[in-house]
């Protein structure tokens, strides 16, 4: 053998230590260092303040508050924060941590500024459980969770949704025609009559943009569809079910005493998978029959030009661009936004009058002659804006968001936020803060109207009354990524109420109703969307010309 040309020769003092048990000592050491920096820090930093809760179950019976009337549970955190001076609190349930963030502050600095962090979900094994594995709303912060977003975002921003505006005006004198069926004079609108027209209208939108349906016919099964699986949503709020807590339990046999959450499992998880599979594979009929509407769901399979097998492949996804979106789901966060524009109005027939003073001197509208408003009158209309955004600020339909979870430890002012916490943005506080929104418990549109900035005012970071758009949505990189569409389909059957109805209250007992306050929103049939209870209204034209243009709708030639 030639002199180097043997076995490599390193450093003896090196070799004989990688022969040695020091080398088993390098990840020992490296784990004993963290365990030591980790105390040293915990010593230093304690978790932001909040109940101390009992040993073992921690805050547990802190969470398990009434989620209806006016104690609701963001309303109660809220309070706690100011009871703790703080804008984030910590609660330890059952072992794992959860963090409420109450300011527009730490959400702007947690869930935005050091989105890296808290983009994730907690694991929601109960949601996985009931069939909703294939949500994209409860995926973790992953690669397949990013191509799903990134799909999404393509075919539902902004500029991208001009392309719907012929269908969104279709669906809205659609519903507008179904609400001079349903007038009644002297009992009013009935509350399941109003509901239903709302979600055919909502359903509709999410039907056609999504799938390319606008059956009738396909349109009643599917909001059946949705229904039936809207009462599972509940699992997407983490920590409802013990399962999120004890994963194990999902071995737990149905049958077994006790094992109710299993059942209603099996039970949701027929309807998620309905849900999931039946307008899918309706889109993959029409575009093999070549009668397919051009829309997302023909727009993301020809973008990764998959073949319909393979969208359906079961196990390993990670290389397809779109399978199954949950968009579906979002219907609810729409149907509650208009249901309860309906309810608020019918208590403010002095807003009522001043919006509809705006549009008809903007239309051009006399009481003969009327016109629908339409998107390129939205600028015109700044009060009916100011309208729509004062809904979304004082009755935010997901009032707590979808919670995110860190995948890092993190220290926000002094406090100490372990990795693997759950992070729930409270919308309704933030939305409710009266550093921001200045008397918040009263509707008042005018806070949205612009005025000219006070010379010489000190200039806040937080300006006054900020859009409620930023916060209604959810924050950071999970933010609502169909929000442009709710936005638009939401103003426009606003404008259109507006510019054609009068909306007047009913009480219970069918008298003169004698107060503006609201009768409570919060009937959680999800456990996530705020719904108003059934109230009584009544919803009738405001004059022949009004009459007419509900029955006509848009111009004629938009009108399937
Ligand atoms: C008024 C109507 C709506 C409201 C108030 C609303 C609100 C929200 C909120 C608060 C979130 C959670 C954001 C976060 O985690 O921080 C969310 C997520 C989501 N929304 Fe909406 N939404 C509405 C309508 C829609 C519509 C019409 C669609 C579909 C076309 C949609 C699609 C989604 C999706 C896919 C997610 C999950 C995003 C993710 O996990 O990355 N939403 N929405």
């Amino acid at each position: 053998m030639l002199k180097g040309s043997g076995p490599l020769r390193v450093n003896p003092t090196l070799q004989d230590m990688l022969n040695t048990p020091y080398l088993l000592a390098i990840p020992a050491l490296l784990i004993i260092y963290n365990i030591c920096r980790y105390l040293l820090r915990r010593q230093k930093l304690s978790y932001p303040p909040g109940p101390r809760g009992l040993p073992i179950i921690g805050s547990f019976f802190d969470v398990l508050t009434p989620r209806t009337e006016l104690d609701t549970q963001w309303a109660i955190y809220r309070d706690m924060g100011t009871m703790y001076h703080s804008d984030v609190l910590h609660m330890n349930i059952l072992g794992n941590h959860t963090v409420v963030v109450n300011s527009a502050k730490a959400a702007e600095e947690l869930l935005e500024r050091r989105s890296g962090i808290y983009s994730s979900r907690p694991p929601m094994h109960m949601a996985h459980e009931s069939g909703w594995e294939w949500a994209f709303s409860v995926m973790p912060y992953t690669s397949w969770w990013r191509l799903h977003r990134r799909t999404f975002h393509q075919y539902f921003r902004s500029d991208a949704i001009a392309a719907y505006h012929p269908y969104i005006r279709q669906a809205t004198s659609r519903l507008l025609r179904s609400l001079t069926c349903i007038q009644s004079t002297t009992m009013g609108t009935q509350y399941d009559d109003l509901q239903a027209i709302v979600r055919q209208h909502a359903a509709s939108i999410i039907l056609y943009t999504t799938y390319g349906i606008t059956e009738q016919e396909d349109m009643d099964a599917f909001v059946e569809l949705v229904n039936n699986a809207a009462e599972s949503l509940v699992t997407f709020s983490h920590g409802n079910f013990l399962m999120d807590y004890f994963p194990w339990l999902r071995y737990v046999p149905a049958w077994f005493p006790g094992a109710h959450f299993k059942r209603k499992a099996t039970h949701w998880s027929h309807f998620t998978s309905e849900l999931a599979n039946k307008p899918w594979n309706q889109l993959k009929a029409s575009i093999s029959s070549g009668t397919a509407i051009s829309c997302f769901g023909t727009k993301s399979l020809q973008k990764f030009d998959l073949t319909f097998n393979a969208a359906d492949a079961p196990g390993d996804t990670s290389d397809l661009g779109m399978s199954k979106t949950d968009s579906d789901t979002k219907m609810e966060e729409s149907v509650s936004l208009i249901l309860i524009s309906v309810l608020v109005l019918s208590h403010h027939p002095e807003i009522q009058a001043k919006a509809q003073e705006e549009l008809d001197r903007v239309l051009g509208s006399t009481a003969n002659a009327t016109q629908l408003p339409d998107f390129s009158d939205r600028g015109s209309l700044p009060y009916v804006e100011a309208i729509f955004k004062e809904l979304m600020r004082m009755y935010p339909s997901v009032p707590f968001g979808v919670p995110h979870y860190s995948v890092a430890d993190d220290v926000y002012e002094g406090y100490f936020i372990p990795k693997g916490t759950t992070v729930v943005g409270n919308a309704w506080a933030i939305l409710h803060d009266e550093n921001l929104y200045p008397d918040p418990l009263t509707f008042n549109p005018d806070r949205f109207l612009k005025t000219e900035p006070q010379r010489g005012a000190p200039s806040a970071k937080h300006p006054l009354n900020p859009d409620p758009e930023l916060y209604a949505f959810g924050f950071g990189r999970r933010i609502c990524p169909g929000r442009h569409l709710a936005l638009d389909t939401s103003w426009l059957v606003l404008a259109c109420l507006l510019a054609t109805c009068s909306i007047t209250r009913i009480s219970s007992d069918n008298t003169e109703p004698k107060s503006e306050v609201i009768d409570p929103i919060a009937d959680f049939i999800d456990g996530l969307i705020a719904h108003p209870k059934p109230f009584k209204c009544s919803i009738t034209p405001r004059s022949a010309g009004a009459s007419e243009l509900m029955k006509c709708g848009y111009e004629v030639g938009v009108e399937a």
